[in-house]
């Protein structure tokens, strides 16, 4: 497949790497918002980039009929638009917070967990914590995120926050320390014990397989998926 990736950084670098293993022709590869003219002839486009940038990224991508991967976290109030645009398009897209086959079984195993826990609501109280790498630029991570409304549609909570300590929201805390590529724990806690499931990352090559292996599935489709969808999850 011809690919473009929008967003050379990190991640954009660690998914060229895989792209190459697997056979794809990297056509395109800018830190930049793309022009119409260079997405001609483009199978699928991976965007990792910014969240400031990449609502616009994405609607330009999409205005052009490219089908298309995302992995930047934090831009997610226009969500719904850009999914929209994918459908009026007639083209594809797919965002996922997090990549990885680990986190995606990781947050099935969460959901499990939390309709469990439900029942316990007085005895035990539900905590999440993320942490990731000094460079990451929003908190709490899309991950954190997904893995807190996994435990909503679950449970009788409501709601997430960093701040807000009332009942029916739950805790969440962003840590920062130099070189984590990415690590999330959920625990709940009573006055006499703790129980905890959490998953680690060790690099990125993960979440970028992930990101490749979505690509490849994408391809040919039209609609908004999830990777729910890829991995065969439902
Ligand atoms: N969904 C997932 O599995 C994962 C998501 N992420 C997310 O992906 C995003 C990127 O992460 P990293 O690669 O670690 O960050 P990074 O900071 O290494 O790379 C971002 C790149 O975007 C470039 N950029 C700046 N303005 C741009 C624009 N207008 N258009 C396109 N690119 C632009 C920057 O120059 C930089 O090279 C973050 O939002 C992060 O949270 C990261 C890892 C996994
Ligand atoms: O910025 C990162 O590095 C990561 N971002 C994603 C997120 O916000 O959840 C995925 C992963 O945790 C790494």
């Amino acid at each position: 497949m011809r690919i473009a990736l929008i967003g050379y950084g990190r991640m954009g670098k660690a998914i060229e790497e895989i792209l190459i293993q697997r056979g794809h022709d990297v056509a395109l590869k800018i830190s930049r918002t793309p022009n119409p003219e260079e997405l001609k002839n483009i199978d699928v486009a991976i965007e990792f980039s910014i969240p400031e940038f990449a609502y616009n990224n994405l609607k330009v991508l999409l205005e052009n009929k490219v089908a298309t991967i995302c992995g930047t976290t934090g831009w997610l109030d226009q969500q719904e638009e850009i999914n929209q645009l994918a459908i009026d398009n007639n083209t594809a897209f797919l965002y996922a917070s997090n990549f990885s086959l680990g986190v995606n079984l990781f947050f099935e195993l969460n959901k499990v967990l939390a309709n469990m826990m439900n029942k316990y609501r007085n005895e035990y109280q539900v905590n999440l914590e993320e942490i990731h790498h000094t460079q990451k630029l929003d908190a709490p991570s899309g991950t954190a995120i997904t893995i807190a409304e996994g435990i909503i549609e679950k449970t009788s909570y409501n709601t997430w926050s960093m701040e807000d300590k009332s009942e029916d929201s739950i805790p969440v805390e962003a840590k920062r320390i130099e070189n984590v590529p990415g690590t999330h724990i959920v625990q709940y806690n009573s006055a006499v014990d703790t129980i905890e499931i959490s998953h680690t990352a060790h690099s990125r090559q993960g979440f970028a397989l992930g990101a490749v292996i979505a690509a490849e599935w994408i391809w040919n489709k039209q609609g908004v998926f999830s990777m729910k969808d890829v991995l065969e999850l439902n």
